[in-house]
């Protein structure tokens, strides 16, 4: 019978009486299948019995059978006499020994090599009593440890990789517990915001560098999206925060904030975030770039609008024609004028040339490389006014389709000529007045306020003063428009311009017919001196390009609307539909009323022949291409008259 079964082990009662009164243990099974090394020893260091796990160590038979087995060939031989006088004592005294380290022997080891080397650990032992009788003997009980030191060591082996791979990610890592201590960081997270692990370690995350918004406004930990990973188990984002550097300047960041759980338990926060400066600046610029290409878009779409409005006006303007005395006075004041950024009102008839004058101002202002935008006051319909001033927004009106910019916009930093001033209803006028000025507006529908600098020319026929005193128009317009007026004379008053001015329209008009050039007689130029012109320049205009459609063959031939005295000298055959009548002034209609008619005669007389020798265009002296044009914008067919 083995030694053991016979033994009261002290410390197996001890444990078990811990947990009830009294409990059998069976000693012997529980030394022949512990997992760990036992064995028993006499007070002379014979071992007299050995466990199932020891035996196989040393390659003794599994059996239960006692052995004698000196107590060397257990240990290393340099354990002996130190452990020997140890475990000697624990059998004399009954103190436990524990925890020494020692080696075990190998025996086949030992008898093939000699190698001593064995297993390493921990050895234990206490007194145990042979039941019934009276000798000691000493429970040795012994636990390897290279496997935990391997274990261990290959933790931290584990544990260094993986904090080489968080140190190597870009992004900031950070650890916090579930009171929001940090428990880690890695080494991006010190490089973007310079804190140090042992600045944060077992510090309030949220309290280093999450505390206040950029503006400086606490940031309260309770509102944090970090430290709700831990309270509520969610992953929390957040793409427009800042975290706060130790040098007290904000980065904005991205970050996740994810959960820990161990065994379902919230444990506490993984954050991952990286500084998003960059991109934040690449966003900033792209932004920038699309509100530039907005607003030049936004310019071009102006500047097609403005143009496709104005494409016939500009093209009728030529430099300013004349000789007078009336006219130098009125260029000189033009002059002194025009580098100002002072307000002009032009005053004067109806075809005097005002709007000639106006683009003068602009041209010899310093804003001539800036737009100068012409308001027609008599052609915009009441209730379009404020929009054709002020522009709109899309929506803000029945047929506002689109936003539209107005013309005050479309002058900035250019010239605002608003011609017929006269005509704009009194209750735009209060308006108008506040955003010259102020020099700022709103457009109709939009509260956003829009700021301008332009300078303002106005011309009118009518006598202002005298639409003040009526009421119809606003003294304190009147007086912000008329800070400079500019009278521009009537063709009567300038005489002498009256053959300049028709010598040039008479080389304009053959060049723009494609006909040989003409030219005035003495006569002729004495006879449009003589003429009252009330209709002013447009007038002379008129009438020199009626001449050159009259004129059959080299001779200039003044017609029409020529006064009396002119009329007489008409050479015979003149070709004409009907008889003129007996008036100083007609109409544009009347006049294109009878151009209509004599071209009519004359295909009637060509038999509606248009080419060729004696056909129509010859006759008129015209291009047949060019009568042909005519005959189509005057609806001529020949089918209604045959
Ligand atoms: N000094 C000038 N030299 C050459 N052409 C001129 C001159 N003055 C006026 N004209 C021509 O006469 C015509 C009428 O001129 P403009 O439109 O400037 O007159 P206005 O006074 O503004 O007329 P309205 O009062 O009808 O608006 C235009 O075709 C213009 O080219």
């Amino acid at each position: 019978m083995p030694v053991s079964k016979s033994y009261e082990s002290q410390i197996f009662v001890i444990r078990f009486t811990k947990i009830c009164d009294f409990v059998m243990v069976n000693f012997d099974l529980c030394f022949r299948h512990s997992p760990l090394f036992a064995a028993i020893v006499d007070e002379t260091c014979i071992c007299c019995d050995i466990n199932t796990v020891w035996r196989e160590y040393l390659g003794l038979p599994a059996t239960d059978d006692a052995v004698s087995y000196p107590f060397e060939a257990l240990f290393n031989r340099q354990n002996d006499t130190a452990l020997t006088r140890q475990i000697t004592h624990v059998i004399q005294n009954g103190a436990a020994m524990n925890g020494r380290a020692v080696s075990l022997c190998r025996q086949e080891s030992e008898q093939s090599d000699g190698a001593t080397a064995g297993l390493q650990g921990m050895l234990s032992a206490w007194r145990v009593k042979q039941a019934g009788g009276m000798r000691y003997y000493a429970l040795l009980v012994f636990t390897e440890t290279s496997e935990y030191s391997r274990a261990v060591a290959k933790l931290k082996q584990l544990q260094k990789t993986h904090e080489l791979i968080l140190n190597a990610v870009g992004e900031g890592i950070y650890g916090v517990d579930a009171r929001g201590n940090t428990t880690f960081v890695n080494e991006a997270a010190t490089q973007i915001l310079g804190w140090r692990a042992e600045d944060v370690i077992g510090k309030s995350l949220h309290d280093i560098h999450h505390h206040s918004y950029p503006d400086g406004r606490p940031y309260p930990s309770s509102e944090c999206p970090i430290y709700r990973a831990f309270t509520d188990g969610d992953i929390h984002r957040g793409d427009d925060e800042f975290f706060w550097r130790t040098d007290g300047t904000p980065v904005p960041v991205e970050y996740t904030s994810t959960p820990i759980r161990e065994n379902g338990e919230l444990k506490g926060a993984v954050v991952v975030y990286r500084d998003i400066t960059e991109r934040r600046k690449n966003e900033q610029q792209r932004e920038a770039a699309y509100l530039e290409i907005k607003k030049l878009k936004e310019l071009l779409e102006r500047e097609r609008d403005y143009l496709r409005d104005e494409i016939n006006i500009t093209a009728n303007f030529g430099e300013i024609i004349g000789e007078s005395q009336a006219l130098m006075r009125t260029l000189a004041q033009i002059e002194a004028v025009a580098r100002t950024s002072t307000s002009v009102l032009i005053l004067g008839e109806s075809g005097v040339g005002k709007e000639m004058i106006a683009r003068a101002i602009h041209a010899n202002s310093s804003r001539a490389d800036k737009p100068l935008v012409k308001v027609n006051c008599a052609s915009v319909p009441k209730e379009l006014f404020e929009s054709e001033f002020f522009g709109h927004v899309r929506g803000s009106f029945t047929g506002a389709h689109r936003d539209r910019v107005g013309r005050l916009h479309l002058a900035d930093g250019g010239t605002l000529f608003l011609d017929e001033v006269g005509e704009i209803p009194l209750d735009l006028q209060g308006k108008l007045l506040r955003a010259l000025q102020e020099q700022e507006f709103e457009r109709v529908g939009d509260d956003k306020t829009i700021k301008v600098d332009v300078r303002i020319v106005a011309a009118t026929n009518r006598d202002l003063k005298a639409e003040v005193e009526a009421g119809r128009f606003r003294m304190d317009l009147y007086y912000r428009l008329s800070i400079f007026p500019v009278e521009v004379p009537p063709l009567r008053q300038r005489i002498d311009d009256i053959g300049p001015l028709a010598m040039q329209f008479l080389k304009n008009i053959c060049q723009e017919f494609g006909r040989e050039p003409l030219k005035l007689t003495r006569q002729q130029l004495d006879q449009l001196s003589s003429y009252d012109w009330p209709g002013n320049i447009r007038e002379l205009k008129n009438i020199i390009e009626r001449a050159v459609i009259l004129t059959n063959g080299q001779r200039l031939r003044l017609d029409l609307a020529m006064p009396d005295h002119i009329r007489r000298n008409r050479p015979a055959g003149q070709l004409s539909a009907k008889p003129v009548e007996k008036t100083k002034l007609l109409t544009d209609a009347d006049f294109r009323e009878q151009e209509k008619m004599n071209m009519i005669a004359v295909l009637k007389s060509t038999n509606w022949r248009i080419s060729g020798a004696d056909g129509a265009a010859e006759l008129l002296g015209v291009k047949p291409s060019t009568l042909a044009y005519r005959m189509k914008i005057f609806r001529i067919n020949k089918a209604d008259y045959l």
